[in-house]
């Protein structure tokens, strides 16, 4: 019995034009029936050449996808590095006053390293993919031009154990069924092999989220038949090692949240690695990642360079730490000048452990104040700014919740940065436990040498918004911009989505080297910066934004 690991080559006009072809390998599967099982190269492409004029097609910057029409993954088909948004974003910083936006474009397909994708149709026919615009109908994309190669072939692989298996897609209209998501992750970290050859033979790790309570329910027989299937197949010991670890999340809410609380390590390797930034991070599947490995280096590379050295940073909407961490480690002790301390504050339990481990591999001649606290940053938002010079805020798609909006308002207003002492209570009157808990470190490493510095006094200078909703995004930056606003937000990361995530890519508005040329620090992040500047990158997810 045979099945092909790499998804069959699909030979259409729109595929042959630039990439390389997958080869298919055949590898062995052992004791299960794969014959009735679908194929992806039965799908007929839908993409007529002749329809597209020559001047308008340009290989290199056209999508090339054979779901383009269905899926709603992607809204822009062609010309991927002018992307529409780019337009508006630079109308709409002209408005601002900013004239010198740039772009930089990043990979413009098979970016996306981490996707979490539905399961449906049935066992003979699983669909795997997306929903259609506006309905909860799955689209099945085995071949995904936005994603890495390896999570189209992981999909692949998948699907032929679901359909050897027997196992049963979610139906959401009855509950019923045993497969409902699967999130899918590249790991491009190793360094056994050159540079160069590290992205495209990057590992996947799959969380499988099983509609069932725990590992006593009567379908975990079938969950672990399935991890095994994969593992045999593409685990270490097969002809090609495509998995990194198996996971299991178990759900069985009715709701449209994706995940549960219980996750399991199946298979593999429990720590996922990946380098970015400049320093090793460890995501867990349970924690927030970035989808674009590529576009996010890029991004923390240039963030990095606004942050001065000497700066109190908290990092807001932190999930694992990774933007704070970091910035941490690339503004260490230069000079005698270094990072003072870092706060992260972050809403997920589950990324302590994923910044844990992050820290545990953090330089250690970086010397600073280092704190994770498991909160809500929308709660008490004065006490998060108080303290910081530098805050960086990386929210959801729905952009900064306006307690924390109205706490930056009322920061900028403050002459000399002087917050009124009545808008905190301090830690002596406050009695709430909920806030003393959330305001205690829940993680916390301390400096080696004491650093003196009057952290009452501190409040933010500047802002760095990293963003992946264009729309909150503009919502957000306009209203304390519109004051005459002693902040400065001069750095914005930003999602340009044709449509619901697909793309992402680079703007940055940059006063480097004119403030340089000035040579005056203090003015590069002072009250002259009025304006912003944004940088691109990847999206969160797709399916949690449009459910
Ligand atoms: C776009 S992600 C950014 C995560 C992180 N900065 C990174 O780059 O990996 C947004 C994060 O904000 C967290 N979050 C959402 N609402 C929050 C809130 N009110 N307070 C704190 N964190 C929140 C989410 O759990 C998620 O981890």
């Amino acid at each position: 019995m045979t099945l092909f690991l790499r998804p069959p080559l699909l030979v259409t006009a729109r595929l042959a034009l630039s990439h390389p072809p997958y080869r298919p390998q055949k590898v062995e599967a052992k004791g299960v029936l794969a014959s009735s099982c679908p194929s992806v190269a039965h799908q007929k492409p839908s993409f007529n050449l002749e329809s597209v004029s020559s001047s308008s097609f340009t290989a290199a910057t056209s999508l090339q996808c054979l779901h383009f029409q269905s899926c709603s993954g992607c809204s822009q088909e062609w010309d991927l590095d002018q992307p529409r948004v780019v337009t508006e974003a630079r109308k709409f910083f002209q408005e601002l006053g900013i004239s010198d936006l740039k772009f930089e474009s990043g990979m413009l397909v098979e970016w996306r390293c981490r996707a979490k994708l539905a399961v449906r149709g049935t066992s003979e026919r699983p669909l795997i993919g997306l929903y259609e615009e506006g309905t909860h109908n799955v689209v099945d994309i085995p071949l995904c031009r936005a994603h890495h190669p390896n999570i189209n072939v992981a999909v692949n692989l998948l699907k032929q154990g679901i359909c050897a298996l027997n196992i049963q897609p979610y139906d959401e209209d009855l509950g019923t069924g045993e497969l409902r998501y699967v999130q899918i992750a590249v790991t491009t970290y190793n360094t056994s092999l050159p540079a160069a050859e590290r992205y495209q033979n990057g590992k996947v790790q799959v969380s499988l989220v099983w509609n069932s309570r725990n590992e006593q329910s009567e379908s975990y027989k079938k969950l672990n038949a399935l991890a095994e299937f994969l593992w045999r197949n593409a685990g270490p010991r097969s002809n090609s090692h495509l998995f990194h670890s198996i996971w299991v999340n178990f759900q069985t809410s009715s709701s449209n949240i994706i995940f549960g609380n219980r996750w399991r390590l199946l298979l593999g390797e429990r720590d996922f690695w990946e380098h970015i930034g400049g320093i090793d991070v460890c995501l867990d599947p349970s924690s927030f990642g970035q989808a674009n490995t590529q576009a996010f280096n890029s991004l923390l590379r240039k963030l990095q360079k606004y942050v001065p050295y000497g700066s109190s940073v908290v990092d807001l909407y932190a999930g694992a730490g990774v933007i704070g961490l970091s910035v941490a480690a690339t503004r260490k002790c230069r000079q005698g000048r270094r990072l003072l301390s870092l706060r992260c504050v972050e809403i997920n339990k589950e990324s302590k452990l994923s910044f844990e481990k992050s820290l545990s591999r953090f330089p250690k001649h970086i010397d600073c104040n280092v704190h994770w606290h498991n909160t809500d940053a929308s709660i008490e938002p004065l006490h998060w700014l108080k303290g910081s010079n530098v805050v960086i805020v990386d929210p959801p798609r729905k952009g900064v919740e306006q307690s924390l909006l109205d706490a930056l308002r009322e920061i900028s207003k403050c002459k000399d940065s002087k917050v009124p002492k009545s808008s905190i209570i301090n830690e002596k009157e406050e009695k709430r436990p909920w806030i003393l808990r959330a305001r205690k470190a829940t993680v916390h490493v301390e400096s080696k040498t004491s650093i003196n510095w009057a952290k009452d006094q501190i409040w933010p200078e500047f802002i760095i918004y990293v963003s992946c909703g264009w729309e909150s995004f503009k919502e957000d930056c306009l209203s304390p911009l519109k004051l005459p606003t002693e902040l400065s937000v001069f750095a914005v990361q930003q999602c340009l989505a044709f449509g619901k995530g697909s793309c992402f890519q680079f703007l940055s508005w940059d006063r480097e080297s004119r403030y340089r040329k000035e040579g005056n620090v203090r003015r590069r992040f002072g009250v002259e910066s009025q304006g912003m500047g944004i940088v691109a990158t990847a999206a969160t997810d797709r399916i949690c934004t449009e459910l």
